[in-house]
């Protein structure tokens, strides 16, 4: 099987790791690929190490409109929260869409006006394809919602030990270190986390958005809810880290019970067993985010705190990999009916 795959957003950093994904897909053909500041450059100005990729040489980035997005089997949509809902709103119903962005994630419109304001476009089925139930979810849908790069590791880690009820999601806390892609090329909201300079992000590393303001928070509530019909509550800082690429998140959870790390360790085994893309490390080793880069892994660790009757899991990723454009390409597959791991590999 062959399908036409278009990004929308592919001069931005999801775009980019999007394109060399599909150029490397063996059931995808890239379609159209669209930019706004940087329509008609070539994708080798914007994306040097793409270049005389094949399927990419003498491409340039089109126009999102009048552009041939129609004409494709699948688009991405790697667009700033607000932009997805309005080009998905122009795509025809024939047409399968997974949008990298917040603009469909959450169910509640009450959470999304308090979280986002303004207009809210409605939700589509979350694609976290290891949270349970959530592959039939993906398999039955042509429109997928892809989790953030914060959310996809805050849920991995803590999946399994809320799910089982040995940890509670009513008192979570976590901290995320975060490289400076995660914020996009143009910086996302970058006067809260005091500037995008190069000066800023390599000599530091900085709280921002602290005091349950992150526009991560809601989605990992509302999946961390779901799995116990119990309601969660987070307390998330993000920290913008000095390197380019990964997410480490740091989840502290409290016990329900009397536990150890080998009974933590089992349920995150467990959960994860058949998993292609999801690895617990060997006891005592932590993860970090320097193996998963260029990758769609997760890498995994717990460990009980019996002193402070927590526990604690760490997840890493690269946000660009399995926080965005390999997570993507992961639903996509399974929307298609293809191999979870195809285009995944390399
Ligand atoms: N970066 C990350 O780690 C993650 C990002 N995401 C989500 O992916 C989406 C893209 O993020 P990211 O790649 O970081 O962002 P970037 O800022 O790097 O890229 C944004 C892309 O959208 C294009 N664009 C900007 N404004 C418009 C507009 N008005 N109309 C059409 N196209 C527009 C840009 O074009 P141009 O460059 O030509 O101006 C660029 O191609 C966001 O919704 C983000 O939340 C999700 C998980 C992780
Ligand atoms: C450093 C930095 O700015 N990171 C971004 C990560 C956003 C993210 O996870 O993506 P979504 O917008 O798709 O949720 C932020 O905190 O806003």
């Amino acid at each position: 099987m062959e399908l036409v795959a278009g990004v929308a957003g592919a001069s931005g950093e999801a775009g980019g790791e999007l394109l060399r994904l599909v150029a490397g897909h063996p059931h995808l053909r890239l379609g159209a690929i669209t930019a706004n500041s940087q329509v008609g450059q070539p994708v080798s100005e914007v994306h040097p190490a793409l270049a005389g990729r094949p399927g990419l040489a003498d491409r340039v980035f089109d126009s999102p409109d009048g552009s041939d997005l129609g004409d494709s089997d699948l688009v991405f949509l790697a667009l700033p929260r607000g932009e997805a809902a309005v080009m998905a709103g122009k795509l025809p119903a024939s047409i399968r869409v997974v949008d990298l962005g917040p603009d469909h994630r959450l169910t509640d419109g009450s959470v999304w006006a308090r979280t986002y304001g303004g207009p809210y476009a409605g939700s589509w089925p979350y694609a976290l394809p290891e949270l349970p139930g959530a592959r039939a979810r993906i398999g039955a849908s042509s429109r997928l919602a892809t989790p953030s790069c914060y959310a996809t590791a805050v849920l991995l880690g803590s999946a399994p030990l809320v799910r089982a009820g040995i940890a509670g999601a009513d008192d979570a806390v976590v901290t995320v270190l975060a490289g400076s892609s995660s914020a996009g090329r143009t910086g996302r909201s970058t006067q809260a986390k005091g500037g995008h300079l190069g000066s800023v992000i390599s000599a530091a590393m900085r709280g921002y958005q602290v005091g349950g303001e992150h526009g991560s928070i809601p989605e990992i509530e509302q999946e961390l809810t779901a799995l116990t019909d119990r309601q969660a509550r987070l307390s998330l800082v993000p920290v913008l880290a000095p390197t380019p690429r990964g997410i480490l998140a740091i989840c502290s959870l409290p016990l329900t019970r009397e536990t150890t790390t080998e009974e933590l360790r089992k349920l995150l085994t467990q959960m994860y067993l058949d998993e292609p893309f999801v690895r617990l490390m060997r006891e005592g080793r932590w993860p970090a985010t320097s193996a998963c880069i260029g990758t769609n892994i997760a890498l995994l660790q717990v460990a009980a705190d019996p002193h402070a009757d927590r526990c604690v899991v760490m997840c890493a990723i690269d946000n660009l990999g399995k926080g965005a454009a390999g997570q993507a390409v992961q639903g996509a597959n399974l929307m298609f009916g293809l191999p979870e791991i195809a285009g995944l590999q390399a």
